[in-house]
């Protein structure tokens, strides 16, 4: 085996810049490896019309350092409000590249999604027939439901009733957790994508849990059991078209994470390629790395892969530091728990 693998640069598919003092800490942890990415629109307030997302783009290609060349793509946070006509406008400028649903109150940032899915039946037909892709935070919110079936049940309640009544609809299940959400991703055509995380492919809920309480290790959905893990590790290791990376990097600052209530979300972006070259490594899947991070999310997208390439090698331990500091104080790195000796050159 190889020590060094050169891929296309990847794309980052999923990605949570924020907004002010801490886009600025957290843009060049990305731009530094990728050359793109979906960015998702949970600001407060959100990022609900065109005009919102023409200037937050405006604000993330000015907080990006000189030098550094990155491509924010952008998206626009589904309300019931929201207006089709608006949509189709940003989609057809060439702004906006997917439209994020939110099942009210299902995550961080969330309160102003959708109650009543009814409610937005204009502007999925209208997305449909543009072409426009529907990311989806797939979580039912029902209090009866497990945290940890949350995922399942909205993939019979929600969005498989959805795609039957919107044939057309390109839908990418959002950081997917579980077996279930693998199944059914590869039970249906090439209108449906799935993100995977970089957490997901290493942390099982006892991470989070066993032997004390990790806060930074806790996002949403929240880790499964380890079979849910072995089902994302070989979805996303398999080459497959319909898989591919979306980070989910959430940066929350220390003192909202290690609180009695505290955010969901792990910050990744700085590690995130020397913890996937490893994992594709342990799968024997080293020449399927690529597909997974820079060729098959391009293609769902309808979008050209990229020109500039990534080298990394593996040798001495990979360091990379426990946090970053921002104006707003500390944030965590996610620490995948072991040694990590695929460097980024
Ligand atoms: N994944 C998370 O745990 N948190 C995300 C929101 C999200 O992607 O659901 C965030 O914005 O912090
Ligand atoms: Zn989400
Ligand atoms: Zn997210």
């Amino acid at each position: 085996m190889s020590d060094t693998i050169t891929i296309t640069r990847p794309d980052d598919w999923h990605l949570h810049l924020r907004d002010g003092a801490m886009l600025k800490a957290v843009l060049p942890h990305t731009a530094r490896h990728f050359a793109r990415a979906i960015v998702m629109p949970n600001l407060v307030p959100p990022v609900v019309t065109g005009a919102q997302a023409a200037a937050y783009r405006d604000r993330i290609l000015a907080a990006l350092p000189e030098g550094m060349t990155f491509e924010p793509l952008m998206t626009l946070y589904l309300t019931e409000a929201t207006d089709p006509a608006d949509v189709a406008a940003a989609h057809a400028s060439g702004l906006v590249k997917a439209v994020k649903l939110y099942p009210a109150g299902a995550t961080t940032n969330s309160a102003s999604g959708v109650k009543d899915f009814d409610k937005v039946r204009g502007v999925l037909e209208k997305m449909a027939e543009i072409g426009l892709p529907l990311c989806m935070h797939g979580e039912v919110v029902d209090s009866h439901v497990d945290i940890f079936d949350r995922e399942a049940v909205f993939i019979d309640r929600v969005l498989d009733p959805i795609r039957r009544a919107t044939p057309g609809l390109r839908v990418v299940m959002e950081h997917i957790t579980t077996a279930n959400a693998v199944d059914y991703a590869r039970a249906q055509g090439d209108d449906l994508g799935a993100t995977i995380t970089t957490h997901h492919l290493v942390i099982n809920r006892n991470h989070i849990l066993a032997g004390g309480i990790r806060p930074h290790y806790y996002c949403l959905p929240v880790a499964k059991r380890e079979e849910h893990r072995l089902a994302l590790r070989a979805a996303a290791t398999s080459g497959e078209a319909r898989f591919f990376l979306g980070t989910d990097s959430a940066p929350h600052t220390d003192a909202n994470k290690l609180l009695p209530c505290g955010c969901a979300g792990c910050f990744t972006a700085p590690n995130t390629m020397s913890i996937l070259a490893q994992v594709f490594e342990e799968e024997a899947a080293l020449d399927r790395l690529e597909a997974f991070t820079s060729l098959n999310g391009p293609a769902f997208y309808g979008l050209p892969a990229n020109t500039g390439k990534m080298t990394l090698t593996k040798g001495a331990p990979v360091s990379y530091p426990g946090h970053i500091d921002t104006a707003d104080g500390p944030v965590t790195v996610f620490d995948p728990g072991f040694q990590l000796a695929w460097r980024v050159d």
